[in-house]
């Protein structure tokens, strides 16, 4: 198994709960089992399969699953970090805001949807900037709570630009509370994790106000 898959199972406290086999299976077999299943699930429900529009639809849950909404859950899938030189000595905080999050909540498997603001303080080297959004996108593609997001999306922040000086904040709503449950579509909940130079309430002000917050 390449090293980046044992890394994930080895856990953090931080980790995404995964059984110790969870990359043996490939992409394909993965996709064929779900769509297995979730045919059983559709005619418990009642659907006619062979009706045209609903035929396809356990092979496109099961792709969508493993190739798309819950492909971050394998780390085979982690993007690269493009790092740069820092020649032009650029020292202040840099703010990557209104970065979209959609993700799904791991207790009812709906979405979750919102944004994140991220910041850090070089420690010699810049990142290429899309690295910060396809970081979020990375981990938002994993049956979530939002908390456990939120510290993920900051502890790959830490590890790739090698510093403790980064925050992050994600704001989503979740269709658990607002579609069905409760059905509240007015709440959205915030999250946020400081660390290093964050901690200070002047550097930390700084990087609400970036986010007009
Ligand atoms: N802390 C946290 N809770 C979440 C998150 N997403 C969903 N939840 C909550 O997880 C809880 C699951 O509670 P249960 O009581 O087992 O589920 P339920 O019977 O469907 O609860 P209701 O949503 O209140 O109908 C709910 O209160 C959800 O709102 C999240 O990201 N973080
Ligand atoms: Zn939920």
């Amino acid at each position: 198994m390449p090293e980046q898959q044992l890394a994930e199972i080895e856990k953090e406290h931080f980790s995404t709960p995964l059984k110790a086999d969870a990359f043996e299976m490939d992409d394909e077999t993965k996709i064929s089992l779900i769509s297995e299943h979730f045919t059983s699930i559709m005619e418990i429900l009642g659907l006619d399969l062979s009706d045209d529009s609903l035929k396809g639809t356990p092979g496109r849950i099961a792709k969508m699953y493993v190739k798309e909404i819950f492909s971050g859950l394998n780390p085979i899938n982690k993007p690269v970090a493009t790092l740069f030189e820092n020649p032009y000595r650029y020292s202040e905080m840099l703010v990557e805001k209104n970065i979209a999050v959609f993700s799904n909540c791991e207790h009812h498997f709906v979405p979750i949807t919102g944004k994140a603001h991220v910041a850090y303080i070089s420690n010699g080297k810049v990142i290429g900037l899309s690295k910060l959004n396809r970081i979020v996108q990375y981990y938002s593609r994993r049956p979530q709570v939002q908390e456990r997001l939120t510290i993920q999306i900051a502890e790959e922040i830490k590890r790739v630009m090698g510093t403790q000086d980064v925050a992050v904040i994600v704001d989503a709503s979740h269709h658990c509370v607002s579609s069905r449950g409760i059905q509240d579509a007015g709440s959205s909940t915030v999250t946020s994790s400081y660390s290093g130079k964050f901690k200070d309430p002047d550097i930390r002000n700084e990087f609400l106000r970036y986010i007009g917050q």
